[in-house]
């Protein structure tokens, strides 16, 4: 009978005959292979894959490791572990590892993009970005979906803001998704289907995610995990003008796109520039959202504290339409660090209303029937799956 130093000598022979197509080298000069260990015949092998892979291209590497090193006399059983790179640093408690020496453009990936084809089972796809950080597009992501769940529809938020997901804290959600049936199951709350790229990061370090990875896991988002039986898909987008605009329009078609600013003449011109980049991906702009418009005190004075910059001039400049106008409110603010957003925790407020009129228009201007016929053809009833 073969030892096992001896097995393992031929497996890692093996692995040098294996190409992974995403970098054309084989798998050890693509410095893949983190661990082989053979304990009795038992080959386990740990492969880094970075995480903006396919569903497709992660099998199909794993069926090539096992078939080949099934087939080495001696073995009597293969396991094989596909791990991030990220994961693996953290484990050691280490520095991340450095870059692939191959530089991200030389990659033959980025023509296998698809064309954008429509998530079976969702009515609209919206998408909410900002052109700048921080002007609270994602808690209006939320508080609209919230708004579209009050008048019936049922409703999905995905979170693909690469630089801070900031969802699993708006929602008070902590736990991780599962996978049923090689499909990532959404959290569900509140009445919301919920996903979000914080879900997949172990703590707050933030992530730089080059752009094919950033590509990736967004088809990743869109297309593996079950959104099935939803009305309206509401997307909080990266603030800015990058690769997941551009990786969103390519891989689903979009039917709109709400603009967040403030009123602030700074944060309007990083908002024009947010919303041409979407037209220029031939996007939908549904209108502009003005958050932190006034506030209001308990005595009716009124403050414009981020100025007033002409929200409703720089829309007709820009041909476009102020959807809603968002009062600032410490109400806004003590729900979202709660999980619990205003529309949810404080309907009657001023904020929670505008909101409300935001979910309005965006139901005015792309309509869908609750409970309607999702592209899968399948009747679904409605919040049936709440019920589930
Ligand atoms: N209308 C409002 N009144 C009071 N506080 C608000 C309002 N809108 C947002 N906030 C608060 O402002 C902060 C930033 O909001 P949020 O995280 O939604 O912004 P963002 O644009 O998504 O930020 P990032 O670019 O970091 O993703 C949060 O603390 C939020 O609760």
């Amino acid at each position: 009978m073969k030892d096992d130093f001896s097995i393992k000598g031929e497996v890692i022979a093996v692995l040098e005959a294996i190409e992974d197509p995403t970098q054309g080298k084989n798998l050890l000069d693509a410095h893949m292979i983190e661990q082989v260990d053979v304990q009795s015949g038992v080959v386990d092998i740990t492969v880094l894959v970075e995480l903006g892979r396919t569903r497709e291209e992660r099998f199909s590497l794993e069926d090539s490791i096992y078939n080949k090193v099934e087939e080495i006399a001696g073995v009597n059983e293969v396991k094989v572990k596909l791990t991030t790179p990220k994961a693996v640093a953290q484990q050691k408690n280490a520095d991340p590892l450095p870059e692939p020496k191959q530089p991200a453009a030389a990659k033959p990936k980025a023509a296998a993009i698809p064309q954008a084809e429509p998530i079976q089972g969702v009515g609209k796809v919206i998408a909410v970005a900002s052109g700048k950080g921080g002007v609270g597009k994602s808690t209006v992501a939320v508080n609209l979906a919230l708004g579209l769940r009050d008048l019936g529809y049922r409703v999905g938020v995905l979170d693909i803001d690469i630089y801070g997901p900031s969802l699993p804290t708006l929602l008070g959600l902590m736990s991780r998704p599962s996978v049923s049936e090689r499909q990532i199951v959404p959290l569900q709350t509140q009445g919301l289907r919920i996903m979000s790229l914080g879900f997949l990061m172990e703590d707050d370090t933030p992530v730089i995610w080059r752009g094919p990875i950033v590509t990736g896991i967004i088809r990743q988002f869109l297309r593996d995990v079950d959104w099935s039986g939803l009305d309206y898909l509401i997307i909080d987008m990266p603030p800015g003008t990058g690769d997941a605009q551009l990786a969103l329009a390519q891989t689903v078609p979009v039917d709109g796109a709400v603009i967040v600013t403030t009123p602030s003449k700074l944060a309007l011109i990083d908002a024009a520039r947010g919303l041409e980049m979407f037209r220029t991906l031939n996007i939908d702009v549904l209108g502009i959202v003005e958050n932190m418009s006034e506030f209001v005190t308990p005595t009716g004075e009124v403050f414009k504290i981020f100025g007033d910059g002409g929200v409703e001039e720089e829309a007709k400049r820009l041909d476009t339409t102020v959807l809603a106008s968002i009062p600032l409110d410490p109400a806004v603010r003590s729900g979202g660090d709660e999980g619990s957003p205003v529309v949810a925790s404080a309907p009657d407020s001023p904020a929670a209303k505008s909101f409300l009129a935001l979910a309005e228009n965006v139901a005015k201007q792309r309509p869908i029937q609750p409970g309607e016929e999702s592209a899968d053809g399948k009747k679904k009833g409605l919040f049936s799956f709440l019920k589930s």
